[in-house]
């Protein structure tokens, strides 16, 4: 589609919530302003779409909340879009509110349902990588990430400090659904003993290696993801079971690593990867995500972003030496 064609854009955030959504919300509607074009959003991901509930956006109302955790269109996992019925109603949505292009703000589930919904609909679409599990292929960090990593650090120290004064054993789950990064970032972090992550395997081996014969004047701290097959629980019955001296205790960090308000990190990536997926609607793009490679934008097709993340060589090295 060229460049004068496109008059209205809708913008929805989708998947879980992340700090830094509402930059880049901002970001869009400054920049869509600037070139003339009407910007919209849906309200609560898939299911505005779907139900047609959606609300104009101006910069001079977004600017007032761009330091906000959360995202102030709301977000859902959306059943109904799964089905191709959903998927239908939500074609009728946008053909009757004229929107000819759409911005998608969430994680890789988001940007399957877009390659799913550009079967049967043929108007550009643009996604931007929001989603605090950074599981996503072509963006180095996607946002909230960073914000995430940092609550999750500044958590667990005071974990160490009482863990330290007990001499205890202590095993802190992190989020991260099917992806370990902000386990292995805040495991190096904080010095953890042992960081466990659902892309390793071996690593638990290790970690009863290690705490077979603990018995020290000092802490042991286990950073395990949540989605690491084991899970903390049998972690820690497998811990007792090699040690039963220990004194264990586990902490589930859970969703107050997706609040908060962003890093000075994410809300320069919003800014960023806002201002850049209008430009590349304009330019005639479509079907492909914005991100941030090697601090340069880069544009992904759908296709490869939804492909199974990997964790790059480099951080397995950090892990082997850190965290094992
Ligand atoms: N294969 C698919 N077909 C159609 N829609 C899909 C598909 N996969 C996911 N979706 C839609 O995308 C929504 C968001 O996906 P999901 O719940 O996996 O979160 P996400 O975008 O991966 O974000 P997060 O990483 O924060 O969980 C789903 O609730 C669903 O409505
Ligand atoms: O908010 P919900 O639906 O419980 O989802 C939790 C999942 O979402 C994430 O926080 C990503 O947004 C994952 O780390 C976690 O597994």
């Amino acid at each position: 589609m060229s460049t004068n064609k496109i008059k209205h854009i809708g913008v929805f955030t989708s998947g879980g919530d992340s700090p830094g959504m509402n930059a880049a919300l901002y970001a869009i509607a400054k920049s869509a302003e600037a070139k003339g074009i009407k910007i919209s959003g849906f309200r609560k991901g898939y299911e505005g779409l779907i139900d047609g509930d959606l609300v104009p956006l101006a910069s001079h109302e977004l600017k007032k909340i761009t330091q906000k955790g959360g995202t102030i269109l709301k977000t859902a996992r959306s059943k109904r879009f799964l089905e191709l019925e959903g998927r239908k109603k939500a074609l009728q949505t946008l053909k009757a509110n004229n929107i000819d292009a759409l911005i998608a703000i969430g994680g890789d589930g988001t940007f399957k349902g877009l390659l799913a919904f550009s079967e049967i609909c043929g108007i550009p679409f643009i996604g931007i990588p929001g989603t605090i599990d950074n599981d996503i292929f072509g963006a180095d960090y996607t946002l909230g990430f960073d914000s995430a990593v940092n609550t999750a650090i500044e958590n667990i120290d005071k974990i160490k400090d009482t863990a330290e004064s007990h001499n205890r054993v202590f095993i802190v789950e992190v989020m991260g659904r099917d992806s370990g990064y902000i386990a292995i970032h805040s495991g190096l972090m904080v010095g953890a003993d042992s960081i466990l992550i659902p892309e390793s395997g071996k690593d638990f081996i290790y970690l009863l290696d290690k705490v077979k014969n603990y018995d020290s004047e000092d802490a042991f701290l286990v950073v395990v993801s949540e989605g690491d097959e084991l899970g903390a629980e049998l972690v820690s019955s497998k811990i007792k079971e090699v040690n039963p001296n220990v004194d264990l205790r586990i902490t589930k960090l859970g969703h107050v690593q997706r609040g908060g308000n962003p890093s000075a990190l994410d809300r320069m990536l919003g800014i960023r990867l806002g201002v850049a997926a209008v430009n590349a609607i304009s330019q005639g793009k479509k079907n492909a995500m914005v991100g941030i490679l090697n601090n340069q934008l880069h544009l992904t097709p759908f296709e490869e972003v939804v492909k199974q993340h990997q964790v790059d060589n480099e951080l397995y090295e950090l892990l082997e030496l850190f965290g094992k």
